[in-house]
């Protein structure tokens, strides 16, 4: 599946110039090493990139190269051991708690493989959840609910049970709840990993029309490369370091492409 980057085809197709895009993640000499026992493990090694508006970004590496670990330091759960990490430009992984809490509600969305709704509550609930953490007015918090329920075309679903649902429609209930404090960037870790190959497809072609319509920037942690084929561009790690990378404004790739650089980092041949 070849995609178009959104970079390239923001404005009517017309190229936009490098100076009007905005930067939204920037990554910057991070390393993060953690203590075991008797020795350091290096999670991340000297990594930098800048993901700009309205990318889809795809992480692939195999199993232990960082991926988690990079997710939770975008995502502000915890810090660098060194480096830093901008988020529209403000550093990331400053604040203690209850600040931090708010920047991760300010910044970011996370979808799970394993979708994280709460059982006991409806679809609706699961969605204002994160509205109702804010005080935010019971009337506004509805509308928003129907907007962005209609969006993932679940509003009919909005009093059953997550229970009552499948794995397809309980990813598009997270996605909403991901989605509804209007965060500028959307962290999916293995979106699609409990789902089947058709299941997949729905999700993926729903993240890119979000992608599209409203310019989501979204990072996704993939080990599959037919996942990472629907993103604009794939950042390959291994042991914590980026060791290569698809980019559809450099190199044209699809997912047998993406499949055989994993395969190849996998074996060791970096
Ligand atoms: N909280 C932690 N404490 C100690 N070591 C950790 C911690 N989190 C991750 N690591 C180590 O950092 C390295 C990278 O782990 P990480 O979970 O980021 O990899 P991953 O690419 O997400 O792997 P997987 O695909 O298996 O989920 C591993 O060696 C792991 O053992």
């Amino acid at each position: 599946m070849m995609t178009s980057n959104p970079l390239k085809t923001m404005m009517n197709n017309i190229p936009v110039p490098t100076s009007q895009l905005i930067e939204v993640i920037q990554v910057k000499g991070m390393t993060k090493t953690f203590q075991h026992e008797s020795h350091q493990v290096t999670a991340l090694q000297d990594v930098n990139f800048t993901i700009y508006q309205g990318e889809m970004v795809a992480i692939m590496g195999t199993s232990g190269s960082g991926k988690s670990t990079l997710l939770q330091m975008i995502g502000a759960i915890d810090a660098p051991t060194s480096g830093q990490i901008l988020i529209r430009g403000e550093q990331a992984n400053i604040y203690q708690e209850p600040q931090a809490t708010l920047f991760r509600r300010d910044n970011i969305g996370f979808v799970f493989q394993s979708f994280e709704l709460l059982e006991d509550l409806t679809v609706a609930d699961n969605v204002a959840m994160p509205l109702i953490l804010q005080d935010m007015p019971h009337k506004e918090i509805e509308t928003r609910v129907n907007e962005v329920l209609t969006q993932v075309e679940m509003l009919q679903w909005r009093t059953h049970l997550p229970a009552e649902l499948s794995g397809g429609q309980q990813q598009r209930v997270a996605i909403a709840r991901a989605l509804i404090a209007r965060p500028p960037i959307l962290l999916a870790d293995e979106p699609t990993g409990a789902l089947d190959f058709n299941t997949t497809n729905t999700i993926l072609a729903l993240l890119q029309t979000i992608q599209t319509k409203k310019q989501q920037t979204m990072i996704i942690v993939t080990h599959d490369a037919y996942v990472a084929s629907y993103a604009d561009r794939v950042l390959f790690f291994h042991d914590g370091r980026i060791v290569d990378h698809y980019d559809n404004e450099r190199n044209e790739y699809d997912v047998g492409h993406i499949l055989e650089k994993f395969k190849q980092i996998a074996r060791g041949d970096v």
